[in-house]
């Protein structure tokens, strides 16, 4: 695909990984429409964005995606219809908000924003994207963890969240909303990050909290322009459809084939 003139759409763009889609986009020639849950974070960035690549290829909406209703105007429905409005089309979409959290009641939250979120950004991506109800074809880039295609002990409610974002995109991407529409689906799967997600493992939101950071301190981790570079090549490649992109510091990307046969 071609980014220059293309429009896209990622969640919890305000910092971290998304933050890095959307300037990897914007660096491209693509217009952004990027929403967060934190508007503070999200018009800081936006500020900084809008002075590098003008006001007329950006812009922040608040969204929480784990909003499922049309109110307020900060849902994924709204999100959607403000990007087509102000952008005219949609071409990208990177279902990138996520969260951690394995205690009660946090899990709860983790399993909204990180599984029904995801769920509802895919299904309106569909909905736009597709050449069968308007659109022009497409990407959605759906952001898991190299996690779900291991285990981790210490965080099984947040692994589950992304195993089900993994099978969630390969389902989809043989399913005929999304071939007969002309739109691929793919999914990143990244290992350690240096984000706030990250740094804020904590008592409150994990069972073992030393042994998980001892993981994450043992495990090098990438910049989030590691990632997006990465996930750059998913939106770009057109080949790619209901492809599983691993990355890592090590051993950097690597496709991964899962078969696993029903009998
Ligand atoms: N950092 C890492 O090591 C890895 C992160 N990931 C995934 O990458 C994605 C991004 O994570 P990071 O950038 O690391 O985290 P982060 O915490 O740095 O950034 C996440 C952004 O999403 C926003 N957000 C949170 N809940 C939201 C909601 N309900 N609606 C809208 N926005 C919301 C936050 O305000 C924040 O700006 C997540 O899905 C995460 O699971 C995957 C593998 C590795
Ligand atoms: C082996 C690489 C695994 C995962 C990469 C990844 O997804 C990184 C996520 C970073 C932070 C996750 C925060 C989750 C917070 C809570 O749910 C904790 O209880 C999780 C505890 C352990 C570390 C996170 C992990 O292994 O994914």
């Amino acid at each position: 695909m071609q980014v220059e003139g293309k429009v896209a759409l990622v969640t919890g763009g305000a910092e971290g990984l998304g933050r890095a889609f959307t300037e990897a986009l914007l660096e491209a020639g693509a217009k952004v429409c990027f929403c967060d849950v934190n508007t503070e974070q999200g018009e800081s960035t936006y500020t900084v964005l809008k002075s590098k690549y003008g006001s007329d290829r950006v812009i922040f909406q608040k969204c929480d995606v784990s909003n499922q209703t049309e109110m307020e105007g900060k849902s994924l429905n709204y999100l959607f219809r403000c990007t087509k409005e102000t952008f005219g089309n949609i071409d990208i979409v990177c279902n990138n908000a996520g969260i951690g959290g394995e205690k009660p009641p946090l899990w709860g939250k983790v399993v909204d924003v990180n599984v029904k979120g995801c769920i509802c950004g895919t299904l309106l991506a569909l909905d736009y994207l597709s050449t069968e109800k308007g659109g022009s074809g497409g990407v959605i880039v759906n952001i898991s963890s190299a996690g779900a295609l291991n285990i981790n002990p210490y965080g099984p409610v947040y692994l589950a969240t992304k195993s089900a974002i993994l099978s969630l995109s390969r389902s989809f991407a043989q399913n005929p909303l999304a071939c007969s529409g002309g739109v691929r689906v793919n999914v990143l799967c990244p290992s350690f990050a240096e984000t706030s997600l990250v740094r804020n493992i904590s008592e409150q939101n994990t069972y073992d909290v030393n042994v998980a950071r001892k993981f994450v301190e043992h495990t090098p981790s990438m910049s989030p322009k590691d990632v997006a570079e990465a996930f750059m090549e998913l939106v770009v490649d057109e080949s790619k459809n209901g492809a599983v992109l691993k990355c890592s510091k090590e051993k950097g990307k690597q496709y991964c084939t899962i078969n696993v046969t029903y009998s």
